[in-house]
């Protein structure tokens, strides 16, 4: 076993989230220390910008090399400030790009900076191989949550309500089904900026008060997209026309119609057996309102995962981590069932302290 610091900077761009844990790659023996260091507004618009840019740009664009080193800079301040004695790193990176299709996905961060200011070695392209070898690239985070399930009655689905949202489903047989589902809070935190100047509709306020649009809700759930079959995975910014469908809407029935549309997208996920249980990790899991549109759908308990004692917050760094051990071992961190990789698929690079 060896204690391993994860680095997860998700889709929503606010922050870093840092996490230690000890594990082999295969079992987690325990959970250390977890955090989050938010990015500065200036730099999270500077992201935001580049996201923009990103399909127009190379690795020596100038701006973004300063922008990575800045990003760098907020993931040696994490592990800094986590203070945890550690054998290894992994680090996601920030996704500026994520086009599978094409057999491009983008991970921005120097993790060779990284490894020279930690003193640690650094694992770190974690999605390029599975593009590489045919498969979507994401989600990666099934073979943590299979580690966590272990002891769990199945088939049980995990849920991660990020910026997009994604699942995994395994089965009696450890089967292992996973997808991004569609949007997680993105577009309704770039609603609730547009209408109220916040970042996210916190706590599902503006959604509570307003009422679903099902003729805007059934258009925006006749995109292919929601009927093609698990494994899919998506770009950030590539539902974003969703946002001019809710626009003749009022601030608070375009929230709710958008956090409807999070909900149904999920339980319209083609899944071989209908969960027994979903447990909820990502920050979506403090929206009540589309907790609530979860179980009204979903026909089964939904519960966050600090239900069985673990931390939502920290679940992608962890795994992060626990890929790590796997990027140095050699193990698969992809299946056909979970990217639609042809085969189990290792990947990741890692770095070593100069
Ligand atoms: N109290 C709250 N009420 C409503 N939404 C919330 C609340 N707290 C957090 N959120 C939502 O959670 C989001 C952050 O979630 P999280 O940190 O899981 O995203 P992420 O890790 O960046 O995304 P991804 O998993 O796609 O990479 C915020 O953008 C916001 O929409
Ligand atoms: C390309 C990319 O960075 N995808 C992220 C993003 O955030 C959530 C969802 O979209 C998921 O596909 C993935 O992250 C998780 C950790 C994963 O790979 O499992």
């Amino acid at each position: 076993m060896r204690r391993v610091i994860g680095l997860m900077s998700g889709t929503s761009l606010d922050g870093v989230d840092a996490a230690l844990i000890e594990t082999d790659g295969e079992r987690i023996a325990s959970f250390g220390t977890a955090l989050t260091i938010p990015y500065d507004p200036a730099l999270r618009t500077a992201l935001r910008g580049l996201l923009d840019r990103a399909a127009h740009i190379d690795a020596t664009d100038p701006e973004l090399l300063q922008l990575e080193r800045r990003l760098t800079d907020v993931h040696v301040a994490a592990v800094a400030a986590l203070g945890e004695p550690a054998a290894l790193i992994g680090f996601h990176g920030q996704t500026i790009l994520h086009r599978p299709g094409e057999g491009r996905t983008w991970q921005i961060g120097d993790a060779a900076y990284l490894a020279h200011r930690t003193g640690l070695p650094v694992a770190y392209d974690f999605r390029s191989a599975d593009v590489a070898a045919g498969g979507e690239g994401a989600p990666l985070v099934p073979a943590y949550h299979a580690a966590l399930a272990a002891r769990l009655e199945r088939p049980v689905a995990f849920l991660n309500l990020g910026g997009v949202a994604n699942l995994t489903w395994i089965g009696p047989d450890d089967a292992l089904i996973a997808c991004d589902t569609g949007p997680g809070n993105a577009l309704l935190d770039d609603w609730a900026m547009r209408h109220t100047g916040t970042p996210c509709d916190t706590d599902g306020r503006l959604a509570a008060s307003g009422r679903v649009d099902e003729a805007v809700l059934t258009g925006l759930l006749a995109h292919p997209f929601f009927s093609r079959p698990a494994p899919k995975s998506l770009d950030r910014l590539q539902f974003h026309a969703a946002l001019d469908a809710v626009s003749g809407l009022s601030a608070a029935d375009g929230a709710a119609t958008l956090t409807a549309f999070t909900a149904a997208s999920i339980a319209m996920t083609i899944l071989a057996e209908r969960p027994k249980h979903w447990l909820v990790c990502g920050g979506g899991r403090r929206n009540p309102v589309l907790m609530q549109a979860l179980r009204d759908r979903l026909h089964a308990p939904v519960e966050a995962v600090e239900s069985l004692g673990w931390d939502g917050d920290a679940l992608e760094a962890q795994c992060f981590a626990f890929l790590a051990v796997r990027v140095e071992a050699g193990l698969p961190l992809s299946w056909p069932g979970t990217t639609g990789a042809p085969e189990p698929t290792p990947g990741g690079r890692l770095v070593r302290p100069s």
